[in-house]
This record gives C-alpha cells, sequence and structure tokens, in this order.
C-alpha cells in the first residue's frame, strides 16, 4: 500500500529545510516527470500542446514544454497572465529556447492540462470552464498536470473537470484524486518523484491507498486440517432469501470450512450450504442484514446476535434499524459493510447527523474518518466505486473496483466474502481490506462484456485470483 496525504505542500515544505533543496529542483524534476509522459505518447509526427495556467503548476508545464521542444512538436498556451514568480522565470526560459506560444486552443495529438493544480481553492469561473469544456472536446490523448483542472484543494468540484487519460502527480498521492466522484476524470495516476526518492519524501500518513499485493488470500497450508479448521460462517437469512444465499455463496467460495443459513427452510439452497433454524455451535462468525426486510422479529434477532462473543458482520437493512445501536455498543468486532445511502442511516442513527447521501459523496473520507474515530472498534468498509475500509481513524481506500460491480447482489457476496475471512482467523480489518481487495480483483480478471458479470461470477471468479 501507499500513503496518500490531503495536501502535499508541507511535503515540499520538507524538502527545502531538510534536504536542503529548493523549488526550482522540485520543478524541474515535475517537468521532467510529465515531458516524460507526454513523451511516451509522442512520435514525431504527432504534436503536443501545453496549456498552462498562472501558477506553479503552469510552471511545471512551461518546463516539460522547454525539455521537449527542439526533438518534438510542442507549444505552448497561456490562456491567463502569469502571476507566479517561478512561472514567469519558467517561461523567460522556454522563450529563449524557442517554444512556440500560440495564442489559442489549437489542435494536437496530446493535451496536457496545466491549468490549474493543488493551489485551485475556490470553483472556476465560466470562461475558464469554457475553455476546459474545449479541451475536453478535442480529440486526442489528455494528460493533467498534479491534478485534473477543476477539483479543489478541499474536494469539492468545479462545474467542468478536465478528463484526463492520464494524470502525473507531483511527490505523491493526494486524496483529491481518490474520491468516486473523480474516477472518471484522472485516467491512470503516475506519481513523479520530484528530486528525491518517494520513499525519503513522504512521511507517515493515516490514508493508504491498497494495492494488488495487499491481497491475503486464505490459502490452506496446514495439511491436517479438515473443514472445522477453516471456521463455520452464520449468515442471517431474510425474506429476501436470494441475498442470505448469495452471501451464503460468497462465505463458502472463499474458503469458509461450513456456512450455515439461519432462518426457515429456504425454497432452493446451493447443496453445499446449510440450513439451521438456530445458531449452530460451532459458528464463529455471524453475517446479517442482508436480504431482512422489515419488520423482522426484532427480539430473536436481537438475541441471535448479541447474546454470545461471536464477531458480526452487518449489512443493507440492518444499517438503517436502530438494533444498530445496540451492536455497536455491545462492543463485539464488528465490521459494518454500508453503501452511501446507508451510511447516511448510519450516521443519523449512531451520531445524530443528518447528511445526505450528495454531502457523503462529496468527501466520502471525511464521513469515514471521523465514524471510525466515534466506534474505534468498528472497522466501516464504505462501499462505492472506491471503496473505503475506515478503522480508528486510518483509511485503506480500494480503487480496484469496477462498473462490473454495479449490480444487485454483488454486495451481499462481498459481507459473505469479509465473513469467510473471519472464520478463517482473519482480524476483522484485515477481512475487509483482503475481502474488499478479492471483490473488485475478481471483476478485471472477467474477459466478458462488463456489464454481463453476476454475482455468481465473483463467486467463481474467486477461484482464479
Ligand atoms: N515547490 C512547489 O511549490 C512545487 C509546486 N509544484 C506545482 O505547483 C502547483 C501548485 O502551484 P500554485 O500553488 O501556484 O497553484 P496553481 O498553479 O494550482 O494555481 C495558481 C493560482 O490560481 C489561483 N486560483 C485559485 N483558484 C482559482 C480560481 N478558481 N480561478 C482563478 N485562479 C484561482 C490561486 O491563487 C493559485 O495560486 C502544484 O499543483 C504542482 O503542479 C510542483 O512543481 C512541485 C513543486
Ligand atoms: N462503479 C463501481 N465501481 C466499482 N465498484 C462498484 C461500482 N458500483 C458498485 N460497486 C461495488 O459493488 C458492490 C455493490 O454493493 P451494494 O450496493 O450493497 O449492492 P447489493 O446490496 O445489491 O448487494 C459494492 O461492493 C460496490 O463497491
Ligand atoms: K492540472
Amino acid at each position: 500500500m501507499h500513503y496518500v496525504y490531503e495536501e502535499t505542500n508541507s511535503l515540499d515544505d520538507r524538502c527545502y529545510t531538510t534536504f536542503g533543496l529548493t523549488p526550482e529542483i522540485l520543478m524541474e524534476h515535475a517537468g521532467l516527470a510529465l515531458a516524460h509522459a507526454v513523451k511516451k505518447k509522442l512520435t514525431c509526427k504527432k504534436s503536443a500542446l501545453f496549456v498552462c495556467g498562472m501558477g506553479n503548476n503552469g510552471a511545471d508545464g512551461i518546463v516539460a514544454a522547454r525539455l521537449l521542444h527542439g526533438a518534438y512538436n510542442v507549444s505552448l498556451y497561456l490562456p491567463f497572465k502569469i502571476k507566479s514568480e517561478l512561472a514567469k522565470l519558467q517561461l523567460e526560459r522556454a522563450k529563449k529556447v524557442g517554444v512556440i506560444v500560440v495564442d489559442e486552443l489549437i489542435d494536437a495529438d496530446i493535451y496536457v492540462d496545466a491549468l490549474f493544480g493543488a493551489g485551485l481553492n475556490r470553483p472556476l469561473d465560466d470562461l475558464t470552464c469554457k475553455l476546459l469544456e474545449t479541451l475536453n472536446a478535442k480529440q486526442g490523448y489528455k494528460i493533467a498536470c498534479d491534478i485534473p483542472s477543476g477539483i479543489l484543494s478541499d474536494l469539492t468540484l468545479s462545474s467542468v473537470i478536465f478528463q484526463a487519460n492520464e494524470t502525473v502527480t507531483m511527490g505523491a498521492l493526494k486524496l483529491a484524486l481518490l474520491n468516486d466522484n473523480v474516477k472518471d476524470a484522472i485516467g491512470d495516476i503516475k506519481v513523479a518523484n520530484l528530486g528525491i526518492s518517494r520513499n525519503q519524501y513522504e512521511t507517515p500518513s493515516s490514508l493508504f491507498l491498497l494495492h494488488k499485493s495487499d491481497l491475503r488470500l486464505p490459502f490452506r497450508i496446514k495439511k491436517n486440517a479438515n473443514k472445522g479448521t477453516f471456521g463455520h460462517v452464520a449468515i442471517v437469512q431474510g425474506s429476501k432469501e436470494g441475498a442470505a444465499r448469495l452471501a451464503g455463496m460468497g462465505a463458502f467460495h472463499f474458503g469458509a470450512g461450513l456456512v450455515t443459513l439461519i432462518g426457515e427452510k429456504p425454497k432452493k439452497l446451493p447443496i453445499y450450504l446449510m440450513n439451521s433454524e438456530t445458531l449452530p455451535k460451532n459458528a464463529n462468525v455471524i453475517v446479517a442484514g442482508m436480504g431482512l426486510e422489515m419488520p423482522f422479529d426484532e427480539v430473536a434477532l436481537k438475541t441471535l446476535l448479541l447474546s454470545n462473543t461471536l464477531p458480526l458482520v452487518i449489512d443493507a437493512s440492518l444499517s438503517q434499524h436502530p438494533l444498530l445501536c445496540e451492536i455497536i455498543a455491545s462492543q463485539k468486532p464488528l465490521v459494518l459493510t454500508p453503501h452511501p445511502k446507508e451510511f447516511s442511516s448510519i450516521l443519523e442513527l449512531t451520531c445524530k447527523e443528518k447528511v445526505s447521501v450528495e454531502a457523503i459523496q462529496a468527501n466520502r473520507f471525511a464521513y469515514a474518518k471521523r465514524f471510525s474515530l466515534a466506534f474505534p472498534h468498528v472497522v466501516l468498509v464504505l462501499k462505492g466505486a472506491n471503496t473505503i475500509i475506515a478503522h480508528n481513524g486510518e483509511l485503506f481506500i480500494n480503487t480496484y473496483g469496477t462498473p462490473a460491480l454495479a449490480k444487485g447482489g454483488s454486495g451481499d457476496v462481498m459481507s459473505g466474502m469479509i465473513g469467510a475471512l473471519i472464520a478463517q482467523g482473519y482480524t476483522p480489518k484485515d477481512a475487509a481490506i483482503s475481502g474488499s481487495l478479492a471483490h473488485a480483483l475478481v471483476s478485471r480478471k472477467f474477459t466478458c462484456n462488463n456489464f454481463a458479470l453476476t454475482p455468481i461470477d465473483i463467486c467463481k471468479g474467486l477461484k482464479w485470483l
């Protein structure tokens, strides 16, 4: 996993004060990384246009244009009067080496957005939005310098954002690139070294971007084993039977030795899933909430969930029921797996905070972090295009999910998978991280049309991870 930062100015400052680097050294490296990314897409016949703003983001673009000029067909477009001293200096240098400055948005094969970066602290005005719209409408490969213009430093968005195929971000990963609402605008992210290795540039952070290598699959190492070795997942069945069945399949396919659905005998049940009216004695985790329609027998459910010490995975309707407060108050090991609407209910129930889904989605990180600090024993899996696993103030961000997962039932499967890992001895936090990663990575394994993936495919795909 890699650290992620709300802001990187303090990391730049540390380079100056601790390592004796200068803003110019950092900028030369930022420009070099940007030039490198442009060069990869430029053949001798192709052209690149650097659209540069008035600040240091623009200055990075000017440096990159200077580095490429002579060997490649590049030009600069500067729609605003240059403000920053460094940008003025870089422009002077670029002109001295003969970089062409054009006075309109000309056609090119590659467009570089170096208009605004980390300094964008208020929404763009109409004129700039129009400029971005025109730029977005152009054919060609699009590269954003540091952050696509239009994403503000506080994670709010302008009405238009540069739509990048690729973002070359300076020094370290920024949280602003990882919110759900910019997933379509950032393209692939590359992190540029700024004259010092990334390890040295970075300081510890409580925010992490998960990597494939963080996935720990529940391989069976022990040879002298039996089904009991791999745990028993109990899944509470609701009136919508299919949901618990999918969770059960997710659990079984992800290595649980035994899986029992608790409730009336369902009409259809995969042959490997068991059914019981009561909690099996050897169950070691309970998964509940999916398919549970109100009203349900609250007293019976409360007894089932709270009259034992088993860890819980709570999903769907239970996120919206007052019983959740008692579950949290019980201090049992607990994983919550809400989507944003369910998380809105959780916040209202537990923090007495009415927060709309839109407000949550605008800054998922802040709400997830606040909740996890308020309830440090709870692991929150806030689902979305980029799922967040929050625990005691730490956020782990999983960006591997794809829209193939946007289908009824895929969340049920993931809750079952997390239950399976807890049953096999993972801590709730590790189970949430590996369960979420496996769920997302499976969606990338299928080469079928992405509209066709089903929750059952997710279960089946686990065997190929
Ligand atoms: N040492 C440094 O400072 C480094 C800076 N770097 C680059 O510098 C960028 C940050 O540069 P700046 O701080 O100059 O900021 P930007 O270049 O992102 O923005 C320029 C200026 O625009 C103004 N502004 C903010 N919102 C606006 C709006 N809605 N409409 C019009 N103007 C607005 C602000 O006053 C800001 O200073 C980074 O994103 C990165 O690309 C890199 O070169 C690495 C080193
Ligand atoms: N666009 C997307 N990109 C990545 N993952 C997605 C996307 N849409 C949905 N998902 C994932 O699919 C799952 C959907 O879960 P959920 O909304 O609870 O569905 P259900 O309750 O029907 O099972 C979540 O894990 C979510 O992160
Ligand atoms: K930019």
